[in-house]
């Protein structure tokens, strides 16, 4: 751990609406320089714990310390070290990029005679230069969503809190975004990001955290989490019921009758994918076909929440 005050220290984050506990107890540790990403499905309360983190929402008990200081007691200081990026984007789509930029710099205080060279450095840095006068209403998603980061950024902020920043965009815009938030976290800015994505946390963040109705069930890097499943295996398919009787014999594992495939535990080290498969080629077993499968966050989210609902959790 760092000498460096944490991004984010939240300890036993309690909030209720109405009778509804939304968090119940959430505890948070985020290093500077980071990339973060609180996992959860739709209604699990990450919206809520972004209102928190950035000053929107009082909480009703529990500690929070954003960049080093207690909320709610230094709201103000915070909220000139953070930006947040939501779900819905905070542009005037009357303006054209370059003047919203330019908007944004005159709300976040930026003296005069910087404003134009930092709205040109954050055009050229998100490529916004085709668009510039374009007005924003006209943009793409996936453009309006990097104007909006741009925006975001106009301060340099210490920590970016990025709200479910890919949910709706198309494939190809879904991996520019990535790219963005890469470069971010190179730049060493903070980022705490939402999503229902698990393969985004997987590819972006350094620490995951997965938020189920109101609690964090998990927490760790990646890899860490994927530990907390079984196992990879190989699967591999037979064209007759002796041939999968024989393979199970040599090498065990789950059979499947119906399916004519074995699943035989591994991790999925090619020295020993090659083993199992050779075993089978001495016995003259025939194979059909053959696959890896290794586990995910998708399997992780799966054990830990007991969602079976594939569709809000991975895409
Ligand atoms: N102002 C409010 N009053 C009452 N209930 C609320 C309020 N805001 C949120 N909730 C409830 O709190 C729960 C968590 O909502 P939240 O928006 O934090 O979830 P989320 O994980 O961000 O979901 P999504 O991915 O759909 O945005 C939901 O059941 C929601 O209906």
């Amino acid at each position: 751990m760092s000498d460096l005050p944490a991004a984010l220290h939240v300890r036993s984050l309690h909030k209720t609406f109405g009778s509804t506990a939304v968090l119940d107890g959430i505890d948070l540790h985020v290093e500077q320089g980071s990339v973060f990403a609180l996992l959860g499905a739709n209604g699990a309360g990450k919206s809520t714990t972004v209102r928190i983190l950035t000053t929107l929402l009082p909480f009703d008990s529990g500690t929070v310390e954003v960049t080093g200081l207690a909320l709610p007691a230094h709201a103000r200081d915070v909220r000139e070290r953070i930006a947040l990026t939501g779900q819905y984007a905070a542009i005037d789509d009357v303006l054209t990029c370059a003047e919203n930029l330019r908007l944004a710099a005159r709300l976040a205080h930026l003296p005069s005679a910087t404003i134009a060279d930092r709205v040109r450095e954050l055009i050229e840095r998100f490529d916004l230069g085709h668009v510039v006068d374009r007005r924003a209403g006209a943009l793409s998603g996936g453009t309006a969503r990097r104007l909006d980061i741009a925006m975001s950024l106009i301060a340099a902020p210490q920590l970016l809190f990025l709200d479910e920043p890919t949910t709706g965009l198309d494939p190809r815009s879904r991996l520019v975004m990535w790219e963005v938030i890469r470069e971010l976290a190179a730049d060493g800015v903070t980022v705490f990001l939402t999503t229902q994505y698990l393969e985004e946390a997987d590819r972006l963040a350094d620490r995951v955290a997965v938020l189920d109705a109101g609690r964090i069930v998990a927490e760790g890097t990646p890899d860490e989490l994927k530990a907390l499943v079984p196992g990879g295996h190989l699967e591999l398919r037979f064209g007759t019921e002796p041939d999968l009787d024989r393979a199970a014999a040599i090498l065990g594992g789950d059979s499947d009758r119906v399916t004519l495939t074995l699943e035989v535990p591994t991790d999925g080290d090619l020295p020993h994918v090659a083993a199992l498969l050779n075993r089978l080629a001495d016995e003259a077993v025939p194979v059909e076909k053959f696959g890896l499968h290794s586990p995910t966050l998708d399997d992780v989210f799966l054990t830990l929440t007991g969602t079976t609902d594939r569709k809000k959790v991975s895409q």
